[in-house]
């Protein structure tokens, strides 16, 4: 199977199943840095990104925006000076589902070239 970053998201209903704690297993060793938090009750994934300044994590939180824009998966993004939290989790189902984690990995490989510029 493709790399997790390499995958899309499918589209995700209310019906959609969350990540089995198997999946979520076998998933978290692809995004070794994110962690999942738990938000009144509904599980997310978490990472901060450590970023130059203000402007790079502009920069970063506009790539991280387009790439949900092109898979109709969107995170909440807290964008400060220094540093950018991105935090993914499937509003539909209240939790987390494979396309969280697809997410994750693809803002890995956009802040690997955004960070290192
Ligand atoms: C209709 C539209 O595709 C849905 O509302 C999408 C939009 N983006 C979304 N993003 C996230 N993170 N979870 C969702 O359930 C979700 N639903």
């Amino acid at each position: 199977m493709a790399t997790l970053s390499q995958q899309s998201c499918v589209p995700c209903r209310g019906d959609s199943p969350p990540v089995t704690e198997a999946e979520k297993a076998e998933l978290m060793p692809s995004i070794p840095d994110w962690q999942i938090i738990d938000v009144e009750g509904t599980p997310q994934l978490q990472r901060v990104y450590r970023c130059k300044n203000f402007q790079q994590a502009l920069a970063l939180t506009v790539q991280v925006g387009e790439a949900a824009e092109a898979e109709g998966h969107h995170p909440a993004l807290l964008t400060e000076w220094g540093r950018l939290t991105v935090t993914w989790w499937t509003h539909a189902i209240g939790g987390l589902h494979r396309n969280d984690f697809i997410m994750a990995a693809k803002t890995d490989e956009i802040a690997q070239a955004v960070l290192t510029q």
